[in-house]
């Protein structure tokens, strides 16, 4: 096993990142606060997608939720066909929220307000699979909870009882609009590195069909390497800290949510490879921030074509689907829970 200390990745990097981010920031604190237009598409950003540096920012809106505030205020954008594109930093626009404190509860509702009904979230990974690069993309299709149960992961809550379904924890629409015009090869460019060009990796294009799955663990400190071992030993494709309990709530919230993975390191099973630092996700990133881009642009073009046909119908088996989840009688809800939740289901079950 190599315990090289390696060299530190050029910081220039981040301070021109942070100051370009403060040049922006002038302008983008000048942007209408109210858009009255419904969004109905969302991007999460993660670890270095702080924003949509390819597409005109409209409006910045600051929302307060039963739940608190989002992780960042929500930037809308249009792209050149002006359809609205709703945007969301993760972990704040400083990256100052650890996942734990991701307030992922404030962030979905948020969105469900302004009328997103899909979300596509971005997410640095580890690698749990030889086959999958560093700077590789990934489309997960299942998900395994390393959580810790310390992160709020429903909206309802003692007196208000509903278990929603979650066998297909992605959107298989969504997944399927993406994995059929995405293409999986030719499509990024290459970085000059001995593993050849990034791939894109998705449950179609696997040998036999095999899902993909993204592990997600509490952090925030990364993996011991018995624990990547275990998390390989279960099948696991990528692990992250993110998608969690994100996913669940976009399913409660009746909003088609999909993943796309951004592959950085082998995470620690991998005893050729130096275990995962964060100079190493940030190194890759840096080094992948065209390809990243590019397929944000290319799914705002795919997106917004679909929206305005709306073929797939992406969403659509989602609506009114916690209506019929809930185990406890509407009728003997409190009114304070009701009210709370009218903020999500307007309609659904009347303040009595
Ligand atoms: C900075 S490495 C660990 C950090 O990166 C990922 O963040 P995100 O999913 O928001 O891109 C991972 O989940 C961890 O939070
Ligand atoms: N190895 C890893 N483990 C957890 N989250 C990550 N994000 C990027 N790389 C990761």
């Amino acid at each position: 096993m190599k315990w090289r200390i390696k060299p530190r990745i050029n910081t220039q990097f981040l301070q021109r990142a942070r100051m370009s981010k403060h040049r922006e920031n002038i302008s983008i604190s000048q942007l209408p606060h109210e858009f009255n237009e419904p969004v109905e598409f969302a991007i999460i950003g993660g670890t270095g997608l702080y924003d949509l540096p390819h597409l005109t920012p409209v409006a910045r809106l600051t929302i307060s939720t039963p739940w608190g505030h989002p992780s960042s205020p929500i930037t809308i954008s249009r792209n050149e066909e002006g359809f609205p594109i709703a945007f969301l930093a993760r972990h704040g626009h400083h990256h100052d929220l650890l996942p734990s404190d991701v307030p992922s509860r404030a962030n979905i509702a948020a969105l469900k307000k302004i009328g997103v009904r899909a979300i596509v979230a971005f997410s640095a990974v580890g690698s749990l699979q030889q086959e999958i690069k560093p700077r590789d993309f990934v489309l997960p299709t299942q998900i395994i909870d390393r959580t810790k149960g310390i992160r709020p992961s429903t909206f309802f809550e003692k007196g208000f009882v509903a278990h929603a379904m979650f066998g297909e924890p992605f959107d298989l629409k969504l997944n399927k609009l993406i994995a059929d015009n995405i293409p999986t090869s030719g499509f990024l460019d290459s970085h000059e590195n001995k593993e050849g060009k990034p791939i894109f990796h998705t449950k179609q294009h696997t040998h036999k069909g095999e899902d993909l799955t993204v592990v997600c663990m509490e952090g925030p400190q990364f993996s011991t390497r018995a624990e990547s071992k275990l998390y390989r030993s279960w099948g696991g494709s990528v692990i992250n800290m993110s998608v969690l309990p994100e996913a669940k709530l976009a399913r409660e919230a009746e909003i088609a949510y999909q993943m796309i993975c951004m592959s950085t390191d082998y995470d620690s099973w991998n005893e050729s490879e130096e275990p995962v630092t964060v100079e190493t996700v940030v190194g890759n990133l840096k080094a992948n921030s065209a390809n990243a881009a590019k397929l944000t642009l290319e799914l705002v073009k795919l997106i917004s074509k679909e929206f305005s046909t709306n073929s797939l119908g992406i969403g659509e088996d989602l609506k009114g689907s916690m209506k019929y989840s809930v185990s406890t009688n509407p009728n003997a809800v409190s009114k304070e829970l009701l009210q709370k939740m009218h903020y999500l289901f307007p309609g659904y079950w009347p303040v009595h």
